[in-house]
């Protein structure tokens, strides 16, 4: 079920439907009929932060896009560890830094992020600081409120590596992977920008901008043949629930996880790379809950964004041995899922603990799902896990 997030909460429930429901049709966004709509509020102490959030991950997404639509060779480089980093993950990261702090001034700032400017200034890098430092302003330009931008190569590099804080259980922390699912954003498939906030080692609120994720559900559907409008922005705040508006400005949804509670009729989630995820191991974790539909092997936390809306019922991700989750790679995504009614543990059902610092301190993997389907799918994990360790 969708109900509409309306931010008027002060107002009478009159005036406050009489504003909302002309929304609806702004710019030809209209609900699916499937979905009821009531009017609900979402006030928490969050709220400034939130916004800030939403801000900072939709022009992000807006720089990604135009990279994306015009990628060329020189955008794109390897790190150490061999995975590929474009001038879009440099980019999103300085427009997501720089925006929080102008939006948030009064608190310290503390930023966890994926990435850090040491490659890109090397004198080899020359023209690549530049093309990121030009995106970043013309970005931050390109938003009536930031009208002006007279930053320097140092001020980009600087805002990237404000991202080098290492979390931790005490005070305020942001989480943010500027691109999640790289590896899609240069297929041109799926790709998240995703932003939490940690609160005492609590994430309290989250955003996923997925610019290529379809408004309608994917049920059902391959990565490679989605249709319709796309471009999702899913937010949730704790105890607020979870939402989901276009990026391009629509009202706002509310958003629940798939009712289902028989695993026959149930489809899962999983990485589309498959050196991101045992995609054997995830078989017969299928086969043992009697799952029917083949797997949906879309890129990044868009998956977590698709769960939350109902577009499947279960995401499982068993990385390869030696991988270890870092917390920007599940922040957003685990609190835009549970506020949406489901539960993110790792593979022995433990909830995940983002207090640690920069990693997650896993048993083996992750299981995102509604709570009805979640001991059955704890079983069939577990038999499987032993059951692969047998054979070894
Ligand atoms: N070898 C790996 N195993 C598992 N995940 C990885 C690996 N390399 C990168 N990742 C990260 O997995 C996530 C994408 O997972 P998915 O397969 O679900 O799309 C990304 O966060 C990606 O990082 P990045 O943020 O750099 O893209
Ligand atoms: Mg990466
Ligand atoms: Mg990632
Ligand atoms: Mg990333």
């Amino acid at each position: 079920m969708i109900s509409v997030n309306c931010g008027l909460c002060t107002l009478k429930p009159q005036i406050k439907a009489h504003l909302l429901f002309p929304l609806f049709s702004s710019k030809n966004k209209t609900l699916p009929s499937s979905y009821s709509v009531k009017i609900v509020s979402s006030m928490s102490s969050y709220d400034k932060e939130l916004a800030a959030a939403k801000k900072a991950a939709s022009l992000a997404a807006r720089l990604c896009q135009k990279v994306q639509k015009a990628l060329v060779r020189s955008d794109v480089q390897s790190k150490s560890d061999e995975s590929p980093v474009t001038v879009a993950d440099y980019g999103s990261q300085a427009v997501v830094s720089l925006v929080l702090q102008k939006e948030i001034p009064s608190k310290p700032f503390s930023l966890v992020a994926e990435e850090d400017s040491a490659d890109i200034r090397l004198d080899a890098a020359k023209e690549t600081r530049e093309r990121i430092t030009k995106l970043v302003c013309d970005t931050l330009a390109s938003d009536e409120s930031c009208s002006v931008c007279n930053l320097s190569q140092e001020d980009v590099l600087s805002a990237i590596d404000s991202g080098k804080s290492e979390g931790g259980s005490r005070g305020r922390h942001w989480v943010l992977d500027p691109i999640d699912g790289t590896k899609g954003f240069l297929r041109g498939d799926q790709y998240a920008i995703a932003l939490a906030l940690l609160d005492e080692g609590r994430v309290v609120l989250g955003v996923l901008a997925c610019p290529n994720l379809p408004l309608k559900s994917i049920s059902g559907s391959s990565q490679k043949n989605l249709h319709g409008e796309v471009g999702c922005l899913f937010y949730a705040a704790v105890g607020s629930g979870t939402y989901m508006q276009s990026l391009d400005g629509s009202s706002a949804v509310k958003v629940q996880v798939s009712a289902i509670d028989n695993t026959e009729e149930a489809s899962f989630f999983e990485s589309y790379e498959a050196a991101h995820s045992q995609h054997d191991l995830t078989n017969t974790i299928a086969r043992k809950l009697g799952v029917k539909a083949p797997p949906v092997r879309i890129d990044s936390q868009a998956k977590y964004g698709a769960l939350s809306r109902g577009d499947g019922a279960i995401y499982l991700r068993f990385p390869h041995k030696g991988y270890q989750e870092k917390i920007w790679d599940h922040a957003a995504g685990c609190i835009v899922v549970t506020e949406a009614g489901g539960v993110a543990t790792d593979a022995a059902g433990n909830p995940l603990d983002f207090s640690r610092g920069r990693y997650l301190d896993l048993d083996t993997g992750i299981i995102v799902t509604n709570q009805k389907l979640m001991p059955q799918l704890l079983k069939a994990v577990k038999e499987s896990l032993e059951e692969k360790s047998s054979s070894l």
